[in-house]
């Protein structure tokens, strides 16, 4: 269960070979200037690797996935698939370079001494930076097909700025044609027995100043690769700018889709519909109004699609046990596992008074609530709306919309257990 992004060919006919996928993971990140190297950066509180992993896990058809790390993050790499119960992969020690790093990894596949296991040689091997969380399945497919016809194939981009070269003292030697050149990025893909082979045969120079494997199979196996235009979100993160970038790309994908759940009364159905009008123009909503009592089939399904944000409406004085119910349903469903799962709690109040409404012990009770379910990855906010004659119903709720949508964009870990008045 993925939340909604952009792919750009769906639905493929093709079918794909037997594949296998090689995620070199060993750099130290020198250019993103942080201690921590940049795969094992948190971004929207998971690590950087554990996304481009889950990229590629999700594909059934490739069948292992090689992460190879600098042998002081083994352990942590371990941690990192069991925390997010990540499947198929198997953890192998890097090299001091990228290339020596893959090499490694295609080890695994072609020598018994680089893992417990031999694992099954693939027709077609991916290989794929592990600093690039946003690869989608009809790219890799593209890729993984041309390699399977033509040796070799790799995702490339239009170059945003012309390429110079500067002479010894400085100076514009000259410049290429920008129209004429491409960026190279990932993924590549190769079948397995060229790019071992062009491994095998690299020079040492190859194997530590190269920073291309397509140009390996060339220069080794005489195998022009073929070049597939790729989409702006295969970009490298390099540097720091590029973590802020990944996050925000992440919780605009979470912040797409709404499920709006109200309590049969009839205020809370009411407000309900309101609300559904006035977000449905920003973002897509789901409406169900249900009873939240024990044992409701209904709430076994409503977690089935690619929502990670909940409203719950209700009038109640407390309604915390129904919160609860709530709650265990969502960490059941495990979409909790890799995203944080924001859930808004609305409450309704009509009297004049607002503090005699909402006392201080209920806005303790929410704080206290919100805190323990956040160790079950569930961000609980609360949203208090208040209307009254001279403030309308519908104006109340038109600056609840914008609330909700304030938080499920902005995902702020900070207003976790606060309450808000619209
Ligand atoms: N010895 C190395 C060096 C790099 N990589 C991996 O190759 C990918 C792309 O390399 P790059 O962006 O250059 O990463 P770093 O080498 O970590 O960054 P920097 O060059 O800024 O130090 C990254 O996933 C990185 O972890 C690797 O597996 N082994
Ligand atoms: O762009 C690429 C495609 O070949 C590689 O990701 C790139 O060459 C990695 O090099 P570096 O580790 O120096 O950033």
């Amino acid at each position: 269960m993925e939340p909604a992004s952009g792919s750009r060919h769906a639905g493929s006919a093709a079918r794909p070979p037997a594949a296998a996928a090689v995620l070199p993971a060993g750099g130290s990140g020198e250019r993103l200037g942080s201690a921590t190297p940049k795969q094992f950066c948190a971004v929207h509180g998971r690590p950087l690797v554990s996304y481009a992993v889950r990229a590629i896990e999700r594909i059934s058809w490739i069948s292992d996935i090689i992460v190879v790390v600098s042998p002081e993050n083994i352990e942590t790499m371990k941690t990192i698939i069991q925390k997010y119960g990540h499947k198929r992969v198997t953890v192998v020690k890097g090299g001091i370079t990228r290339h020596r790093s893959i090499f490694n990894g295609l080890k695994v596949f072609a020598e018994n001494e680089f893992s417990k296991y031999l694992l099954q040689k693939p027709e077609v091997v991916v290989i794929h930076d592990a600093v690039r969380p946003f690869v989608e399945e009809d790219i890799l497919l593209e890729v993984v097909m041309a390699a399977k016809e033509h040796g070799a194939a790799g995702a490339i981009r239009s170059l945003v700025s012309t390429v110079i070269a500067s002479s010894a003292d400085g100076f514009l030697d000259h410049s290429l044609e920008r129209a004429r050149y491409r960026a190279s990025e990932m993924p590549q893909a190769f079948l397995f027995d060229i790019i071992y082979q062009a491994y095998q045969q690299c020079t040492d120079y190859d194997l530590d100043y190269g920073t291309e494997c397509l140009h390996l199979a060339l220069k080794y196996c005489k195998i022009k690769a073929k070049l597939i235009e790729g989409t702006a979100d295969l970009w490298k993160v390099t540097y720091k700018r590029d973590l802020y970038a990944a996050e925000s790309i992440i919780k605009d994908n979470l912040s797409q889709q709404i499920c709006v759940i109200t309590d049969v009364k009839e205020d809370a159905v009411q407000v309900g519909l309101l609300l559904h009008e006035s977000l449905k123009s920003q973002i897509k909503v789901e409406a169900i109004s249900i009873s939240l009592c024990k044992n409701d089939s209904h709430l076994q399904n409503m977690f089935s699609g690619r929502c990670y944000n909940f409203i719950y409406i209700h009038d109640k004085q407390s309604a915390f046990q129904e919160t609860q119910l709530l709650v265990d349903v969502l960490e059941k469903s495990n979409i909790t596992l890799l995203y944080p799962v924001i859930l808004i709690l609305v409450h309704l109040n009509s009297s004049e008074n607002i503090s005699f409404s909402f006392g201080m012990e209920k806005l303790t009770r929410i704080k206290k609530f919100a805190r323990e379910v956040k160790e079950k990855n569930i961000w609980v906010y609360g949203l208090l709306i208040h209307y009254k004659d001279h403030l309308p119903l519908q104006e109340a709720v038109n600056s609840a919309a914008a609330l909700i949508m304030a938080l499920i964009k902005d995902r702020n870990p900070e207003l976790i257990g606060q309450l808000l008045v619209a």
